[in-house]
């Protein structure tokens, strides 16, 4: 039985990807079950490969399920919704509208721009830090900032899941760690304890640590599940948290049990007697 505040079932999940060129199908997850509970930021890692997109695009209804449960609010993924947002490594803002228009486009599409879509795409433009920044052209805006512009526009619909995929992956190390920050602090002024759920893909463990409620750990592929791990760490969280030993501990336990998957015989953490790693 689904645990009552349940907001995603994935259960005994398959995945695949069908190739034209050489006309067979491949299973990219096998098997994955697990649950998301509503308000829950989730952080997903695992060896390069093994199926991560895949889920995050199956959660987006852009890859079918071939077999299995993808359950969000009790209803079956069957394809892209508007309750649905994602948001990818590489910023895709409109080059021909501004910051404002591009934040506006999916509120615009869903035909929800009026004085509330307005005043709330305002309030998004304060909220990333674009405040002056309002009618610049993408061309215009670093790396950091499109990414902010892109948070803002998936933000701006009010999904009831975020998807983000790598989103800060080709940022620079600093300005990864302000993004963090940022996403952070949006999260928790903007999203959180709005009955809301993330799911963030990442190959960096740090982050997944720093960002989320609990990191699910994928094996090699086809993918399936090796251990949800709770993330304890007290909330606000600021850079200052990574240095705690908690953190310390949280992330060399989480990056055993990836290596583990990529070096079979290298023994995780887990081997060692404990599966609940003590938080600092
Ligand atoms: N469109 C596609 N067509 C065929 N195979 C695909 C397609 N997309 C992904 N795959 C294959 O599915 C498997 C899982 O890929 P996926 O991108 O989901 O992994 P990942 O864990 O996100 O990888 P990475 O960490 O390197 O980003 C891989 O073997 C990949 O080659």
């Amino acid at each position: 039985m689904n645990h009552p505040t349940s907001k995603l079932v994935v259960d005994d999940l398959r995945l695949g990807h069908w190739s034209s060129r050489t006309e067979a199908f491949s299973l990219a997850c096998d098997g994955l079950s697990f649950e998301i509970a509503e308000n829950e930021f989730v952080a997903v890692v695992g060896p390069s490969g093994c199926g991560k997109t895949t889920f995050l695009t199956a959660l987006a209804g852009l890859v079918p399920v071939t077999s299995g449960r993808l359950e969000l609010n009790g209803t079956q993924i069957s394809g892209p919704a508007p309750d649905r947002s994602l948001v990818f490594q590489q910023a895709s803002l409109f080059p021909w509208a501004t910051v404002t228009a591009n934040i506006e486009f999916g509120l615009k599409a869903q035909q929800r721009l009026d004085a509330k879509g307005r005043a709330r795409v305002a309030e998004l433009v304060e909220l990333v830090g674009l405040a002056g920044k309002e009618r610049v052209y993408p061309r215009e805006l670093s790396g950091g900032m499109s990414q902010r512009v892109n948070l803002a526009r998936a933000l701006a619909t009010d999904p009831d899941l975020l998807l983000l995929d790598e989103p800060f992956s080709a940022l620079d190390a600093q300005t990864r760690e302000v993004m963090q920050e940022e996403l952070t602090r949006i999260w928790q002024a903007d999203v959180a304890g709005q009955g809301k759920t993330a799911v963030f893909v990442t190959h960096d463990v740090p982050e997944a640590v720093f960002l989320a409620d609990r990191v699910a750990v994928f094996s090699s592929g086809p993918a399936h599940l090796v251990e949800v791990v709770d993330i304890d760490l007290p909330r606000p969280r600021d850079a200052a948290v990574k240095r705690s030993p908690g953190f310390q501990e949280l992330n060399d336990y989480i990056l055993g049990l990836v290596m583990s998957q990529t070096q079979p015989g290298r023994r995780a953490a887990s081997d060692r007697g404990s599966n609940t790693p003590v938080v600092g």
